[in-house]
């Protein structure tokens, strides 16, 4: 079997794990939804951010989603994070309990079996994750007023299996140019957008912060015909994310779909070389709903993918704990009269309300076709079947 190569200049302390082949395209003609590309390599060109804002702006407030190119890191680096992923789920399931995450208590650090959550009454997911969150050692952390202790930070640090130890160099390596690199110009064109000084969303999201960001490998169990009527076809229901922004590695087998305004579903095309990404809670929230966290779902790939177990990694943003969702003070949210909805919630702090998603996450679906479900401080998350 080949090794996982390593790149010029890197570390090559990885222990030898299998290429990872990404699976051919779906030749089924299905309704992908149009969005927009920005390239991520003209951030630094001379007016490079200001086009770049310009581009964004629609997508973020319309439909939550775009895709980018440009982000500095290889379809061969990004394969080793799959071929990492796939190392992992292929362990015996009585070895990945071992790391199994607290998601009881909201916290997602570690592994996340498959059945955690229902999908239909008595229908549970056959979707398991591993989350890894950042490497910051108690020394670089920085705590927020609000934590005493380091204890008291959701879990940063924590016992790895031995294919995540092994590879650890890589996988922060990755992991931090996700958070300091491309996150961070994502954060400053959405900055320029909301007319806010091009720093201002960094500084709650920088890798020394407590946060529930995470690297996350993903595997949907393929099901079969049968199984998959059963399920209405769903693999995970209509959803927002939690956090700030969510960015989705390409992924060639076609599941992922995001309802438009008009109700419809459409179909995410996985473009080579891209990373999809979407819009999350907080940010939403942040800006009294000018960025708009979509709901997106996952649902059985066509026929000629339909045996695939789908594997996926994703990197999630997420804001410093501490910070309240209250609505920016924004020139733009000021001139279009946007302010928090709802005053009481604006009090509840970004990890308070990721940590009870992530709880609410481990319960049974709403009964009866309701759509929505309580969360914190009155406030509600949306599913959709
Ligand atoms: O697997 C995908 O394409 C999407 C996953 C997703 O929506 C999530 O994990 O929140
Ligand atoms: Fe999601």
């Amino acid at each position: 079997m080949a090794a996982v190569q390593s790149m010029p200049g890197l570390p090559t302390n990885y222990k030898s794990i299998p290429k990872y082949e990404q699976v051919a395209e779906t030749t089924t003609e299905l309704d992908w939804a149009d969005l927009v590309t920005l390239d991520l390599s003209k951030f630094d060109a001379p007016g490079g951010k200001e086009q770049l804002a310009a581009q964004l702006k629609d997508a973020v407030h319309n439909v939550g989603f775009f895709y980018i190119t440009g982000f500095g890191l290889s379809q061969e680096e990004v394969d080793q994070q799959f071929a990492i992923g796939k190392e992992f789920f292929a362990l015996p399931t009585e070895e990945k309990v071992k790391y199994r995450a607290d998601l009881e208590n909201g916290n997602y650090n570690g592994y996340r079996p498959k059945g955690s959550g229902e999908i239909l009454p008595g229908k549970r997911d056959n979707v398991e994750m591993y989350n890894v969150y950042k490497f910051v050692s108690s020394v670089a952390l920085s705590l927020p007023h609000n934590l005493l202790t380091v204890d008291e930070a959701p879990g940063m640090e924590r016992e790895q299996p031995d294919i995540i130890k092994e590879n650890r160099t890589e996988i922060e390596r990755f992991q931090r140019h996700i958070a300091e690199d491309t996150v961070q110009k994502l954060l400053a064109l959405i900055s320029i957008i909301l007319e806010l000084p091009e720093d201002h969303l960094s500084k709650g999201h920088q890798y020394n912060d407590v946060s529930g960001c995470h690297l996350r490998y993903m595997i949907y169990r393929h099901r079969t015909a049968e199984e998959n009527a059963e399920y209405q076809n769903l693999y995970s229901k209509g959803h927002t994310d939690f956090g700030s922004l969510t960015l989705l590695f390409r992924q060639p087998v076609a599941a992922l779909q995001i309802r438009m305004h008009d109700g419809s579903w459409k179909w995410v095309k996985p473009y080579p070389g891209s990373i999809t990404v979407n819009i999350a809670d907080v940010l939403d929230f942040w800006t009294a709903g000018y960025l708009k966290s979509s709901i997106h779902r996952v649902v059985a790939p066509p026929p000629d993918q339909a045996h695939i177990d789908r594997l996926g990694l994703l990197y999630f943003l997420r804001p410093a704990v501490d910070l309240k969702l209250k609505a920016l003070d924004s020139p733009l949210l000021e001139r279009l009269g946007l302010t928090s909805k709802n005053a009481a919630a604006s009090e509840i702090t970004a990890g308070d309300w990721v940590a009870a998603r992530v709880k609410g996450n481990q319960d049974k679906v709403p009964e009866g076709g309701k759509q929505e479900k309580a969360v914190l401080g009155g406030i509600s998350a949306k599913y959709y079947d």
